[in-house]
């Protein structure tokens, strides 16, 4: 062996003749994983156009596999005809085998003409079971021996990437000739010319020997090849299509579906992979003769017979689409990674109020760049939006950053105010940051479009994307943002407390204040999970202390009925009330929200005051503000899970090529969503929906509604 290198914990070396193996190199040069991955090249292709996937492999299963990148049907040897290279594939493997003993189980992953390769090689290299069935089994017999092999190892995965399983010749099969009948037929009559004896295969106007088709043959155990009962004994066939854009292998051969089967892209999401637009677990099928297709055409029926055959076993059908990526014109052969690791340098940044769990995205941001694709430059921003340009940068490494989640607070410090756009994209520029990840709430994202308005300006090549942050939960079009279950949980115990104390004293009223500037949310939960406060009240619902229907009424209810009572308050709600009071003047923060006045304190001054001088009743007032308290700490475990998500979500969007995009479930599904759709409005509880109407009958108390009963208020 030669050249080998060792990069990132994974090793890879070329033999002198050319062939690559990839492994993780942990310990010393002798792997230990057990799995071998043979990973196969398309037409005119070579051992290192699945280098990066390799490396890929190794990455994210390190120890376990040990990758083989095929090497004898390089370049023009790929012109020598399917069943050649399926025989040369064949021997290769055996020698890998051979070469490493520790191998139990083999998986393949090819490329485009290469799965028809694969499946040439897998009909050579299977092993029937050595005994007939268990009974056989007499002593010193494996029990492995009564498995079919594949080579004498366990066959895992049968992967194949943009491969015509059902030939070439098919109408639109090869979408570069525009689905054009004369064009198609005259391939038919030329492609020898150019793919020689493959080209033949594909075109499935090979006639060896009077024989049938080479892909026909295939589609079933033929001669001494076991085509069919090698592939059906992996545990996984796995057929990657893409939908368009692909002009060198159409959908319908490559998903080895027939016209008829049309999936529903536009209404699929994955969780995970913004390309991935639909995906589908096809059972096998042991039909004879479909009857879509009329017998008529030949060529229909040729095709219609592979379909049939092929669906003997299970598949699982994954549909890719590149179209918002720049090369999609490279669909069929490039591995869609807009950025190539090295050459990545990504900045991360927090702005606005903390929130519990911003340490664990910003963690999983730097892990899952540096595990999932290697990307090792990445530049802490410190101090908000101002840091860009008024602040030191930090390089934050997996080894950094790996006990941060267990910490309340952000690593990076965070600021409000400071935005200004052309500065923070100079420096942006300056820096040769190519992926800025955002985290913040709904002023931070208003910021981020505008960077990402002057990044698309300029025509720089980089990617923004947002992590929406806030206790508040007011960031819209999401289910709900990080942080929130964290802050709920947390005001359990402030309300907890104030339960304690008001239970042992006489009269005792508790008051606890929450966060929730616009949006009352962390009120709402806090109190439906408590079951012990009385009345919430939030920015949403106004609220009128005096007569009839008024809070001071059904305080003093409660006192009576239960000796004592708890009010939880955002400290939004009634601030129209403290600001006619204290005739205070409207100020904001640096960056621009309005600036709050205590109305934890304001309301426990106001029901003082209206029961000892005007119901001449003592009561015992517990006021609470535990609302700095709740958004420090660190987040709890489902928390972390969701920025575990959020910011590998951020991660392959970015890498994709993605930009612009903030992520978050939109009904329970993972979703990257514009930047300024999450800026349109804010998410506000909404007092005419079930969740408010399920508090008021859960804690009974007046719903201040009626406006007629709203009595003009004495201060
Ligand atoms: N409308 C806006 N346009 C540009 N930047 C903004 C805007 N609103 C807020 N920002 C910036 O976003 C950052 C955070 O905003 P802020 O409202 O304080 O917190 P949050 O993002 O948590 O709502 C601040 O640096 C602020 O200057
Ligand atoms: O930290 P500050 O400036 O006192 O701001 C307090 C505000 O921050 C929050 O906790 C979060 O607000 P943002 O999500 O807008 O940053 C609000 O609930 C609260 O009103
Ligand atoms: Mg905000």
């Amino acid at each position: 062996m030669e050249n080998g290198t060792v990069e990132n914990r994974v090793c890879s070396t070329e033999s002198v003749n050319g062939s690559r193996d990839v492994w993780s190199c942990k310990n010393s040069d002798s792997s230990s994983a057990d799995h071998l991955v043979i990973m196969v090249h398309g037409i005119l292709g070579s051992n290192t156009d699945w280098k990066f996937g390799a490396e890929q492999f190794v990455r994210s299963l390190r120890d376990k596999v040990f990758v083989h990148c095929s090497e004898k049907n390089m370049l023009r040897l790929t012109l020598d005809g399917v069943d050649v290279m399926g025989n040369r594939l064949a021997e290769e493997v055996l020698e890998v085998i051979q070469r490493q003993p520790n191998l139990k189980k083999i998986s393949f992953v090819a490329h485009s003409v290469g799965g028809l390769v694969a499946r040439y090689a897998i009909g050579r290299l299977y092993r029937p079971p050595k005994k007939e069935n268990v009974e056989d089994l007499t002593e010193g017999t494996s029990r492995d021996n009564l498995k079919a092999t594949i080579g004498g190892l366990e066959p895992m995965n049968f992967i194949t990437v943009a491969t015509p399983h059902l030939g070439s010749r098919g109408n639109k099969q090869v979408p570069f000739l525009f689905g054009v009948a004369a064009f198609e037929k005259a391939a038919n009559f030329v492609i020898h010319l150019i793919f020689k004896r493959t080209g033949r295969h594909l075109f499935m106007n090979d006639d060896d020997e009077g024989k049938p088709p080479l892909l026909k043959r295939m589609i079933e155990d033929y001669g001494d090849c076991f085509f069919m009962s090698a592939l059906r004994i992996f545990k996984r066939r796995v057929a990657y299509s893409n939908v368009g854009y692909d002009h060198i292998v159409g959908w319908r051969t490559s998903s080895i579906r027939r016209n008829t089967e049309l999936p529903k892209w536009e209404d699929y999401i994955n969780k995970e992979y913004p390309h991935i637009v639909y995906e589908e677990c096809c059972k096998a099928c042991d039909t004879e003769q479909s009857e879509l297709i009329s017998a008529d055409d030949s060529f229909d029926k040729l095709e219609e017979e592979l379909v049939t055959g092929l669906s003997r076993v299970s598949w699982e059908k994954v549909d890719a689409s590149f179209h918002t990526c720049r090369q999609r014109f490279a669909a069929h052969s490039v591995i869609q990674v807009y950025f190539m690791p090295d050459e990545v340098r990504a900045c991360i940044v927090t702005c606005g109020g903390l929130c519990p769990g911003i340490n664990t995205v910003i963690r999983e941001i730097v892990c899952g760049l540096n595990y999932m694709y290697g990307v090792n430059d990445v530049l802490g921003i410190m101090g908000g939006y101002r840091g860009f340009y008024s602040k030191n940068t930090i390089n934050l490494t997996p080894k950094v950053v790996n006990d941060i989640h267990k910490r309340g607070g952000t690593f990076l410090c965070t600021s409000r105010g400071g935005q200004d756009t052309n500065k923070i994209v100079d420096n942006i520029q300056d820096r040769r940051i190519n992926q800025v990840y955002i985290i913040g709430g709904d002023g931070t994202h208003r910021g981020a479009a505008l960077i990402y308005k002057e990044v698309e300006k300029r025509g720089l090549q980089v990617a923004v994307a947002g992590i929406p942050k806030t206790i508040d939960n007011d960031i819209a079009v999401i289910d709900k943002s990080f942080g929130f279950d964290t802050a709920v949980e947390e005001a359990q115990r402030a309300i907890n407390a104030a339960h304690v104390e008001v239970e042992s004293v006489e009269n005792g009223v508790g008051i606890v204040k929450l966060m929730g500037r616009y949006s009352g949310f962390i009120a709402m939960f806090a109190t439906l999970a408590s079951r012990d406060v009385d009345c919430c009240l939030i920015p949403e619902s106004p609220f009128y202390l005096e007569g009839p229907g008024g809070l001071f009424e059904f305080i003093e209810q409660r006192i009576k009925e239960n000796g004592h009572m708890i009010i939880v308050i955002a400290e939004g709600a009634g601030q129209d009330h403290l600001a006619q009071a204290m005739q205070a003047a409207d100020e904001r923060d640096a960056s621009g929200n309005r600036l709050l006045l205590d109305v934890g304190l304001w309301l426990s001054q106001k029901v003082k005051d209206h029961f000892t001088k005007v119901k001449k009743m003592e009561i015992n007032m517990k006021y609470i503000d535990p609302t700095y308290m709740i958004r420090a700490i660190p987040s709890n475990a489902s928390d972390n899970i969701y920025c575990t998500l959020l910011a590998q979500s951020a991660v392959h969007g970015a890498m994709a090529g993605y930009t612009g995009f903030t992520v978050g479930p939109v009904n329970s599904r993972h979703a990257y969503i514009p930047i300024a759709r999450v800026t349109e409005v804010q998410n506000t509880v909404k007092v005419t929906d079930r969740m408010w109407a399920r508090l008021l009958a859960s804690t009974n108390q007046p719903s201040f509604l009626n406006s007629s009963e709203m009595l003009p208020e004495t201060v």
